[in-house]
C-alpha cells in the first residue's frame, strides 16, 4: 500500500477563506500529526466562482483551481445546509444565500425570514416547541462535501458526509460559525453551537465526510 501525496506531507493545505472551516480542520489534522494550511495563508490565489450545480462539483473545482495554483495536493470542501420546509434550500447557495459576501448573521435572517413565509402559508406545517419555548422549524441537513486533487496526477479522490436536524427559530449557543446556531440536533437535544470542536467532528458532516476520505486516502 502507497501513501498518497498528502498524506506524506507535513503541512495540509485546504482551499478554503472560511474560518471556521479552517478551525475544524485543524482541530482534525493535528490529530493525525499535520498542520493545516488555508486560502488564507494565499491571497495571490483570486477568488474562486463557486458555480458547480452540485456541492462535490464546487469542491471539485475549488480543489483543481488551487492544487494548480500551488503544484501541490490541495483539500476542498463544498459544504452547505438543506432545508426540507424549503425544498432543499439554500443548498449550494448557502454561503450566498442573503446575497454575495452576505454575513453568517444576513444568512440566518433570511433563513428565518424564508420559513416564516413558507410556514405562515402552510397549515400542515407541524411546529414542534422546545423546553424553553423555541420552536422546531423543519427538519434539515448539513452536507460536506471534500475532495482532494493531486496536480502530479490530475486524479480526484472524494467523499461526502452529512448530519440530520432541525431548524430552531431561536439561536443556541455561540460555538462552530455559519448556521450552527439555529441547526439543533434531536438526537443531543442539543445545538449544533452548543458542542465543543471535538464533539461537532464525531457527529458532524465535515466529520463524517473525513472519516470517509482518510482511508481513500490511504489507499490511493
Ligand atoms: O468556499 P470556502 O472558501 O470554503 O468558504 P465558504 O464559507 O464560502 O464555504 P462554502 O462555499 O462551502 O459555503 C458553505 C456555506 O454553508 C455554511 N456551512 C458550511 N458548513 C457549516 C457548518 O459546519 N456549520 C454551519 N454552517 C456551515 C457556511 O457558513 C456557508 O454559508
Ligand atoms: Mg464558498
Amino acid at each position: 500500500m502507497t501513501e498518497h501525496g498528502i498524506l506524506s506531507s507535513e503541512v495540509i493545505v485546504v482551499a478554503t477563506k472560511n474560518a471556521g472551516k479552517v478551525k475544524e480542520f485543524e482541530h482534525a489534522l493535528r490529530k493525525l500529526g499535520k498542520k493545516t494550511a488555508s486560502l488564507l495563508d494565499y491571497p495571490q490565489i483570486p477568488d474562486i466562482i463557486e458555480d458547480g450545480d452540485t456541492f462535490a462539483a464546487n469542491a471539485r473545482l475549488k480543489a483543481k483551481t488551487a492544487g494548480e495554483a500551488l503544484g501541490v495536493p490541495v483539500l476542498a470542501d463544498d459544504s452547505g445546509l438543506r432545508v426540507e420546509a424549503l425544498n432543499g434550500e439554500p443548498g449550494v447557495y448557502s454561503a450566498r444565500y442573503a446575497g454575495e459576501g452576505a454575513a453568517d448573521s444576513d444568512n440566518n435572517a433570511k433563513l428565518l425570514r424564508q420559513l416564516d413565509l413558507q410556514l405562515a402559508n402552510n397549515e400542515k406545517a407541524e411546529i414542534k416547541l422546545l423546553p424553553d419555548g423555541s420552536r422546531l422549524l423543519s427538519k434539515a441537513q448539513f452536507v460536506c462535501a471534500l475532495a482532494l486533487y493531486d496536480p502530479a496526477t490530475g486524479d480526484f479522490v472524494e467523499a461526502e458526509g452529512t448530519v440530520e436536524g432541525m431548524i430552531t427559530d431561536k439561536p443556541h449557543g455561540s460555538g462552530g460559525f455559519g448556521y450552527d446556531p439555529l441547526f439543533w440536533l434531536p438526537s443531543l437535544n442539543r445545538g449544533m453551537a452548543e458542542l465543543t470542536k471535538e464533539e461537532k467532528q464525531r457527529i458532524s458532516h465535515r466529520g463524517d465526510a473525513l472519516r470517509q476520505l482518510l482511508p481513500l486516502l490511504e489507499q490511493a
